[in-house]
């Protein structure tokens, strides 16, 4: 349609100038993302088209509202002008989806905002405001009122004026005096972020081949360049990402209620408790300008609380200078910190992070239950302990939810909204939107031990340890799941959270410590195969970075740079020699196909449960809370990839191996799936008898 209107506006000679403009507000959000994976539209090609627009003999200039992404700006990049709306944004998405620009974006960017800049742009994806679109010269022009009557005017104009400067494709690339060195530093800078990831990298040569060739040449290069990408599985795995985001909004109860409607414009908000949790969870709230009250037990931990909560508000506000948004925290209408228990008759929402206790958790939403007025909503950010349980000390179970947010809470994206047996479905509509205000990806899973996340986690942690025990080192175990991406491995991450968590969730279990029945096994824990390792190293004080040793030896108590720890691994032969243990060298693959099989295989078994609605719900958990590296497009997919027969066979390898650990022993819903054929990721859910029956 595009083509057939230019054709036709310069074929007319009453026609003086062209505008395009998008519909309903809204520039363009680029190419259909389903059409990649369709060979129907493989064929058509939109930088023909682009350089079309940039060859009319007649001014062509873009109205940008709403959004201009991907193949929307490279459209609005071939027009001769653009007029962008105050609120509009613009990017180069595509990397995000594992792509590059394909329609000639990677060339004409950087002749018209220079290199820096638009490698930028291209190799993060990112979106930037109409107020920055204009300081970088991306548009010329940014209005308030009407884009379409501002894009007229301006056309209007410039009629009669020579296009020739206005052709991007005719404009040299802006030289930089150091050119070569900043290109290599950059190159350098994407290289190290990607860790496997193809996209950012191709979108580097894409942009440094803009540098070095002319336009047409440029062009010939970014296609070839596309088409890797095009035929990578790392794009079907990121576009499978972004639909699987987009699909866990989508939920519904058994009755099929769907409720979607909490404005949460005036409410007021309790956070309870300060911590670690606390402090990040208000950052968000204010960031999302929700009212919020923060009430801590006395006043030491409150004005510690307030102290960090403040170090972080303002980091925020200084991120968002010069943007349109301000944040409002020194208003105490907006933000209030209190011990005062009074303050809680007001508010329609609470969400609780004191510790992981449950005597103290169940005290407190009893407290709440006689406080708090009638329609207000109770959340736990609590990490693992049974939502039903702590529902039961109140007198209003159907309106207690679990809110499990990960750390750092101002950072991390995901929100895990647990449902409980009572848990109504608008107690469910209030978090999901709770968690769309607070621009967080919140999936609704079941409840059960560790909810989804951490019950996938822990599969994943112990078969580290086992690995330990049998021969390998964290430092080994670490590089091989860096490097299949995850930005840490498993021992580093638990240095960073610290050993002393597990280790009281372990006490509190009955695993070790004083409640350890006498004349319990050192390695066997109810039948089962158990790793004292992390116990040990608790007891002697080694809680990870916090204490400067852990796993790994650090440069001093709350540093940061982990170094192999001669000490572990003395210790480490010290404690197979105790055990018996023959120390065998372990390969890379066994170290990554017990780990991540393992993982997976408990993924199975959530699904069989019903504890979450599909694959997808685990994959978006994985990509958002716990570092899995998009381009795999998260467990479940990964395990669709490397396909099911593949992964139940090793399962059953190693499950022989070590008939004392559950966790290897293949999931039934697996090899349910094997049996028939190795179904594919979409009809999965198909092959239970019973779907998501607590959800
Ligand atoms: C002709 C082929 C020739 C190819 C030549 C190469 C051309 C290229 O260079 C390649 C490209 O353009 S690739 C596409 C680049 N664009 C993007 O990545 C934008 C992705 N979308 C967004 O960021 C947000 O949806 C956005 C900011 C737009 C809106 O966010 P919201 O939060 O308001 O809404 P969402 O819930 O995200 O989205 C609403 C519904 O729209 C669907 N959707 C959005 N963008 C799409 C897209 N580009 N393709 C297909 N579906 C898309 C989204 O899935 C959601 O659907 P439902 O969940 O069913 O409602
Ligand atoms: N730290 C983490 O990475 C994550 C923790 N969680 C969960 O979040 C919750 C809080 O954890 P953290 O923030 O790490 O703990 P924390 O120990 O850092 O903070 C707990 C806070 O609760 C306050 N508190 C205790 N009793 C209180 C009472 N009666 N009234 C008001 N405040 C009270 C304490 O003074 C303390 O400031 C726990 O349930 C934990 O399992 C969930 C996700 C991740």
């Amino acid at each position: 349609a595009l083509e057939d209107g230019l054709k036709k506006a310069d074929a007319d000679p009453s026609v003086k100038a062209v505008m395009i403009c998008g519909e309903n507000g809204k520039f363009s959000a680029g190419a259909d993302i389903r059409g990649f994976s369709s060979p129907k539209t493989l064929g058509v090609a939109l930088g023909p088209i682009v350089s079309l627009i940039e060859s009319s003999e007649k001014p062509v200039v873009a109205a940008i509202e709403g959004v201009a992404l991907g193949g929307g700006l490279e459209v609005a990049l071939g027009c001769h002008y653009r007029v962008a709306h105050a609120k509009a944004r613009m990017g180069l998405p595509e990397v995000t989806i594992g792509l590059l620009p394909g329609a000639e974006g990677t060339q004409r960017l950087p002749r018209l905002i220079g290199v820096p800049a638009a490698l930028d742009m291209i190799t993060t994806g990112k979106h930037i405001p109409a107020t920055e679109a204009l300081k970088l010269g991306l548009v010329d022009e940014i209005v308030e009122e009407n884009t379409i009557e501002a894009a007229i005017r301006l056309a209007n104009k410039v009629i009669g004026q020579p296009l020739g400067p206005r052709r991007l494709s005719l404009k040299p690339v802006p030289k930089l005096p150091n050119m070569e060195a900043f290109l290599q530093e950059a190159q350098v800078k994407v290289k190290r972020q990607a860790r496997g990831f193809l996209a950012p990298e191709l979108c580097f040569q894409a942009v440094q081949a803009a540098t070095q060739r002319p336009f047409a040449e440029g062009v010939r290069r970014e296609r070839e360049l596309f088409q890797v990408l095009l035929s990578s599985g790392q794009a079907q795995a990121l576009q499978y990402a972004f639909f699987a985001e987009r699909a866990v909004h989508r939920w519904a109860t058994p009755g099929g209620i769907n409720l979607l409607f909490i404005i949460f414009d005036s409410i007021l908000l309790l956070s309870l408790g300060l911590g670690t949790m606390g402090q990040g969870i208000v950052t968000s709230l204010v960031k999302a300008n929700i009212p919020v009250v923060a009430l801590e037990q006395n006043l030491e931990y409150l004005n510690k609380g307030r102290k960090a909560v403040m170090v972080l508000l303002e980091r925020e506000a200084k991120k968002m200078e010069g943007g349109a948004q301000k944040l409002d925290f020194h208003n105490p209408a907006r933000l209030q910190f209190t011990v005062d228990f009074n303050l809680l008759h007001d508010v329609d929402l609470v969400i609780e992070a004191v510790f992981e206790n449950m005597a103290l958790k169940k005290e407190i939403f009893h407290k709440l239950s006689n406080i708090c007025k009638p329609g207000a909503l109770l959340c736990t950010n609590t990490s693992a302990l049974d939502i039903d349980e702590i529902a039961s000390a109140t007198s209003r179970p159907q309106q207690v939810i679990g809110t499990h947010f990960f750390s750092p809470a101002h950072v991390m994206r995901l929100l895990e909204i647990i449902y409980g047996r009572h848990t109504s479905p608008s107690a469910i509509a209030t978090a999901m939107q709770l968690a769309k205000d607070m621009k967080k990806v919140g999936v609704v899973v079941g409840n059960c031990f560790g909810f989804v996340g951490n019950r996938m986690m822990f599969p994943y942690v112990e078969q580290a340890v086992f690995l330990l025990e049998e021969g390998s080192r964290p430092e080994a175990v670490d590089q091989v799941l860096e490097d299949f991406g995850f930005k840490i491995g498993p021992f580093r991450m638990s240095d960073l959270a610290g050993l002393d968590v597990g280790w009281r969730s372990r006490k509190g279990q009955g695993l070790t410590g004083p409640s350890l029945p006498a004349g319990s096994s050192a390695r066997q824990r109810r039948g089962q195969r158990y790793s004292p390792l992390p116990d040990l190293l608790c007891e002697r004080g080694r809680f990870g970075q916090k204490t400067g040793k852990g796993w790994y030896q650090y440069e001093r108590a709350g540093g940061r740079t982990a170094t192999p720890d001669p000490w572990i691994h003395g210790f480490l032969s010290q404690y197979r020699d105790t055990h018996r243990i023959e120390t065998r060298y372990i390969d890379q693959e066994e170290i990554l196909e017990r780990c991540l099989f393992s993982l997976i295989n408990e993924g199975f078994a959530i699904l069989a449960e019903g504890i979450a609605s599909g694959p997808e719900h685990l994959d978006v958990i994985y990509l958002n809370g716990y570092g899995w590296p998009k381009h795999r497009g998260g467990p479940m997919f990964y395990a669709s990839t490397v396909g099911l027969p593949r992964v139940l066979a090793k399962l059953q390898k190693y499950s022989e191996a070590h008939p004392d650990v559950p966790k290897l022993r293949p999931s039934a819903f697996l090899k349910k799936l094997v049996a028939v054929g190795n179904a594919p990721l979409k009809e999965w859910m198909s092959y239970l008898s019973r779907q998501s029956p607590k959800l």
